[in-house]
């Protein structure tokens, strides 16, 4: 038998993106304002000075961009919807020109092909949720399964694949006790509340979804593996609670229906104790997990980090990227591995994997030389293949990103996708990687 790698038959190649990243326009058409469009104005918040106020112009550039997506030969694309484009004040009234953005581009999607992969949250809440809470209010998990309701019954005839939240983990870290992130708040009394109602909003949306939906739904999630730095009991326990407030912190809640024990442990008195009730509504059925994997941690004790006394320790001889983020495909494999292991072989998807890396200027003949990248998607798709091959249920793989955008604090700075974008111009340049990906894609791994 050659050792040529093959992928499962109806393994299904994507790409993935999200609303503030890419689509501009955050206020056209009657689309109310997020909290990411407050953030980012917000000056010192963002790198450069950098907004979503154009992005990708995807938002009036999506037929091209399908046009894109075709030319690489992507059988499904995973996107966000923004929830205030949809719903301007994010419960009751729905803006019918930003739903028909949406509708239109899942048809527009159908007609090449190409299957919607639709993650109903990723980051932009609507300001005037966020003005009355936000996730610290208990009353969201019902805003969200309203406005999730709406976009079932107006996509669920077309959208076989939903998602209810992406990375809760970075919402609660960034946005409620590290302040990186939109909306801000240093907290860390109230980053475990809004992770928990991220969690109820989550159950309560796949509830509704149970009532409603013909297919698929699941949860997204970023995990990062924790290697102790040392034998030492200290450096052990600081990788324990690192990966319980990283990893378990939210698929426990949803398989077992109870948090980490470690989480006490990390938060101390700001850890709270919840009814059960919330535990029964966080842990209903799903049909998948997504897995964001971008790289490890080997961690060592520190006590002053607070509140995870938990820091990486950088890896002399490995490559990082431009995130500062080791690159390590092993860890993908290792991880994949834990997930089948603790939660009973549920069906994934790895809906996120790439790189920014620092890439040339478009060279003459149109041609954007992104050598690492490749090795970096060379390495990961072989560390899904290996893991596969010992029986995790993968069942697909998306590429962060398909377009270079907008990441978040960094700016337009760090390019993840495997097109370039250039935004003075808008002008969108396939990289060798994008060559590469569609190689991929029409041999089923068997180039790599
Ligand atoms: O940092 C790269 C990506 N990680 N997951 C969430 C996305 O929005 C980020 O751009
Ligand atoms: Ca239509």
């Amino acid at each position: 038998m050659s050792n040529a790698i093959e992928f499962p038959k109806n393994f299904l190649w994507g790409a993935s993106t999200s609303a503030y990243q890419i689509e501009g326009s955050p206020l056209a058409d009657g689309a109310g304002p997020s909290i990411w469009q407050r953030f980012a104005h917000s000056p010192g918040n963002i790198r450069d000075g950098d907004t979503g106020d154009v992005a990708c112009d995807h938002y009036r550039r999506s037929a091209q961009d399908v046009a894109l997506m075709r030319e690489i030969g992507l059988q499904a694309y995973r996107f966000s919807i923004s929830w205030s484009r949809v719903m301007p004040s994010g419960r009751g009234a729905v803006n019918p020109v930003g739903i028909g953005f949406y509708d239109e581009l899942v048809d527009r999607l159908l007609a090449q092909g190409i299957k919607p992969m639709v993650t109903l949250f990723h980051w932009d809440l609507p300001e005037t949720l966020d003005n009355q809470g936000g996730w610290l209010n208990r009353d969201i998990a019902d805003w969200f399964a309203d406005y999730a309701r709406v976009m079932f019954e107006r996509l669920d005839d077309r959208v076989t694949s939903w998602a209810t939240l992406n990375e809760p983990w970075v919402v609660s870290d960034g946005g409620y006790l590290n302040g990186t992130l939109a909306p801000g708040h240093h907290n860390r009394f109230e980053a475990p509340i809004a992770a928990h109602n991220l969690l109820r909003a989550h159950g309560a949306a796949v509830k509704v979804y149970r009532e409603v939906g013909k297919h698929e739904i699941g949860l997204v999630v970023n995990l990062e593996p924790k290697y102790p730095a040392s034998e030492s009991a200290a450096d052990q326990q600081a990788a324990a609670r690192g990966h319980a407030y990283m990893n378990g912190q939210f698929l426990d809640p949803v398989f077992f229906g109870r948090y980490p024990e470690k989480m006490k442990d990390v938060y101390g008195d700001a850890w709270p104790e919840w009814p059960a009730e919330d535990f029964e509504l966080i842990r209903q059925r799903l049909d998948f997990i997504g897995v964001n994997y971008y790289t490890r941690s080997v961690t060592r004790d520190e006590p002053s980090a607070l509140p995870v006394r938990a820091v990486a320790v950088r890896q002399p001889l490995a490559t990082y990227t431009e995130t500062g983020w080791e690159v390590y495909a092993r860890g993908l494999s290792d991880t994949l591995e834990w997930v089948a292991a603790r939660y009973g072989n549920p069906p994934l998807y790895i809906t996120e994997n790439g790189a920014a890396f620092f890439d040339p200027p478009v060279a003459e003949g149109g041609r954007v030389h992104d050598p690492l990248r490749i090795d970096y998607y060379q390495k990961h798709l072989r560390a899904i293949h290996e893991v596969i091959q010992k029986g995790v249920d993968v069942r697909g793989y998306c590429a962060w990103s398909l377009l270079d955008n907008l990441e978040w604090a960094h700016g337009f700075s760090k390019r993840f996708g495997i097109v370039h974008v250039n935004f003075a111009t808008q002008e969108r340049t396939l990289k060798d990687s994008a060559y590469f990906y569609r190689e991929v894609i029409a041999t089923n791994g068997a180039v790599l």
